[in-house]
């Protein structure tokens, strides 16, 4: 089963989405457990001030104006935590469940149980994340990659199943209104001398292109809209 469809069939529980109250409270009946309600309600409003807190030190690691970032944020609708539930899949070596990719947000908290099978791809190599009890991890997503003209890179990151036991992981996504301007920020253009890496776009045009080729699948993977598709070519 295509990965695109697992936000939205029994295979994983969607469990909240903040701009879609009527799915959010479909889903959480399909679960089935009312009394997880407020723990997931808990849950992400927790990551939601997680989220500006790492926002924020993004914003001074790239040496912007002190809460620069915060014109990006005044819209939260597009945030998402999603439970993930990659059933195993015995007989296979190199048992991939979701392909490399980036993430299409702003930054990612991901907390996957003790299976692990995330990894991160560095240099051509594709390097286990080992889980850590209590621990986040952290993604980098892609709009902070084009808005710091790639000063700071989204990791490419991957999942593989395990053979015999199932795998479940959460996700949050922090992200941004679908109204803003993306483009490579002045910091990192005009006042430093870069050419810009990418041409701007609305990030809800992008998102809409993406979710168009999820529903129609390219049959050539190089035609599914990554944020390469903004990549001004040097
Ligand atoms: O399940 C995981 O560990 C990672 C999921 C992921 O990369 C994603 O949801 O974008
Ligand atoms: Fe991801």
């Amino acid at each position: 089963m295509a990965i695109s469809s697992i936000l939205t069939v029994n295979f994983s529980s969607f469990i909240k989405e903040n701009g879609d109250e009527e799915r959010k409270h479909r889903v959480i009946e399909e679960v089935g457990k009312a009394c997880l309600e407020s723990t997931l309600e808990e849950s992400f409003d927790r990551f939601l001030k997680l989220g500006a807190v790492v926002e924020g030190n993004v914003n001074d690691c790239l040496g912007l104006p002190v809460d620069f970032l915060k014109q990006y944020n005044d819209d939260r609708s597009m945030d998402v935590m999603v439970a993930w539930h990659y059933p195993p899949e015995p007989g296979t070596k190199l048992n991939l469940r979701r392909e490399g990719h980036q993430d299409t947000n702003c930054i990612t908290f991901l907390l996957q149980d003790e299976l692990g099978g995330l990894e991160v791809e560095k240099d051509g190599t594709w390097i286990p994340i080992p889980p850590m009890k209590g621990a986040l991890v952290v993604n980098i997503g892609v709009i902070i990659q084009v808005l710091s003209n790639k000063k700071l890179m989204a990791a490419r990151h991957r999942v593989l199943r395990h053979e015999v036991r199932n795998r479940c992981s959460v996700a949050f996504f922090y992200s941004i209104g679908g109204d803003k301007w993306i483009e490579p920020l002045p910091q990192f253009t005009e006042e430093t001398g870069e050419i810009p890496k990418y041409r701007g776009f609305f990030f809800k045009e992008f998102l809409q292109a993406r979710l168009q080729k999820e529903r129609e699948p390219p049959s050539r993977r190089e035609d599914v809209t990554t944020i390469d598709h903004y990549e001004i070519p040097a």
